[in-house]
């Protein structure tokens, strides 16, 4: 507990990874992620889901008291995964790839239409995904965090680039809250071929004294080329768009001047990496990324829920949830547990388009009721 406040355990100041090489620090959490404490938005989601977690375990105790340490754990946890898969195919990917494609090529998650395991499917990431296209939604990141008052009103801002590793802005009064509204009412950055200017070439501003500002785009170029990602090309060929072999077939793909600069820039059109070719291309109707890089995200997401016998709503497994607990589940979104697990009293109702244009919902009627997950 900070300030009364339940925040996840924090780490040595000097031991962490990454606050431990500041002195302006007074926060610095540990988690099993080294990111831990990368920038704003993730320290809301870790403890946003950590304090879920909590209460998920505190409410199946009342449903199970006989439960032990490790059972409870267990249970909760799967309960949290399951909430966290519902999120992410329901209500996050057709926002990225657009609906009609989820729907078409099976990965819109209905309540009623249950996925059914393939054990012929490796549940693994294609290293395109990780080391290419999932990074293509860097280019959403927006420069600033607002913090906004209860009356939407701006209270104060950070640049993202300056607060890197310094969680200190977020704990006490109601800062996680203020985060929370800026995060979810204002809109966010629109996806451009660019990364915004401070991640693309001030990141991690004033670190640590002998590590000067980094570059995010510069970084994942690079770590395409480190891992041996094939080139943009080939990774269009991979996902059955037709062969394209010079410049002047990218005609039909990219825009003219961006075709021109890349003719400048790389000797051959077998060179553009992946990174590169993705962030040019032009985002697909109703999704926030063009064709190749939703190709790829479009696999990594099928494999890892068809090739999972316990993904949610596989039915006839050991551990399935029965129609009751998966009602429950189904109920919950991500709008619901930040209202769960922080003092926020209202917030837009889809939280995936982030511009207040979906309506308010008010956080004061919710209440968590797990009695089906009794056993
Ligand atoms: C403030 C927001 C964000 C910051 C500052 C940030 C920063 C970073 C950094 C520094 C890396 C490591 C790069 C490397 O050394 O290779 C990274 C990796 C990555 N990021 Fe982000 N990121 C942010 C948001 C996002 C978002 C919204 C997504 C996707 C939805 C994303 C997807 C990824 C992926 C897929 C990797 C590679 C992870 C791996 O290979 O293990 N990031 N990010």
């Amino acid at each position: 507990m900070i300030d009364g406040q339940e925040f996840g355990a924090q780490d040595q100041r000097n031991g962490s990874t990454f606050c431990g090489g500041r002195t302006n620090v007074t926060y610095c959490f540990n988690r099993g992620d080294p990111r831990k404490n990368q920038h704003f938005g993730l320290i809301l989601y870790e403890e946003t889901f950590l304090r879920f977690h909590n209460l998920v375990a505190e409410l199946l105790l009342n449903e199970n008291p006989d439960w032990s340490d490790e059972i409870l754990y267990q249970e909760a946890r799967r309960f949290i995964i399951a909430v966290l898969q519902i999120i992410v195919y329901r209500d996050y990917l057709p926002v990225l790839l657009g609906s009609d494609y989820c729907e078409s090529v099976g990965l819109i998650l209905t309540k009623d239409t249950k996925t059914v395991y393939d054990p012929s499917i490796m549940p693994q990431l294609a290293v395109e995904f990780p080391g290419g296209c999932f990074r293509v939604p860097h280019n959403v990141v927006p420069s600033i965090y607002f913090f906004l008052d209860e009356n939407n009103e701006i209270v104060e801002q950070f640049k993202l680039n300056e607060y890197m590793a310094i969680p200190d802005p977020l704990i006490g009064g109601s800062k996680l809250e203020e985060l929370l509204r800026g995060m979810t009412f204002l809109p966010g950055r629109c996806p451009l071929a660019s990364y915004n200017l401070l991640i693309s070439s001030r990141m991690f501003h004033n670190w640590v004294s002998t590590v000067a500002d980094t570059d995010l785009l510069s970084i994942d170029i690079q770590r395409g080329r480190d891992i041996g990602l094939p080139p943009y090309i080939r990774v269009r060929e991979i996902c059955g768009f037709p062969n394209i072999t010079s410049f002047c077939d990218l005609a039909n793909v990219l825009d003219p001047t961006d075709i021109l600069l890349l003719q400048k820039l790389y000797d051959s059109v077998e060179d553009i990496d992946l990174l590169v070719g993705a962030l040019l291309e032009p985002n697909v109707d109703g999704g926030m990324v063009g064709e190749t890089s939703r190709c790829i995200i479009a696999d990594g997401f099928y494999r890892i829920r068809y090739g999972d016998r316990f993904f949610c709503d596989v039915e006839n497994q050991p551990g399935s949830f029965t129609k009751e607990q998966f009602d429950v589940l189904w109920s919950l979104d991500l709008t619901q547990i930040f209202c769960l697990t922080t003092n926020i009293d209202k917030l837009p109702c889809d939280i995936f388009t982030p511009n207040g244009l979906s309506g308010t919902y008010s956080c004061e009627s919710i209440k968590l009721d797990l009695a089906a997950l009794g056993r």
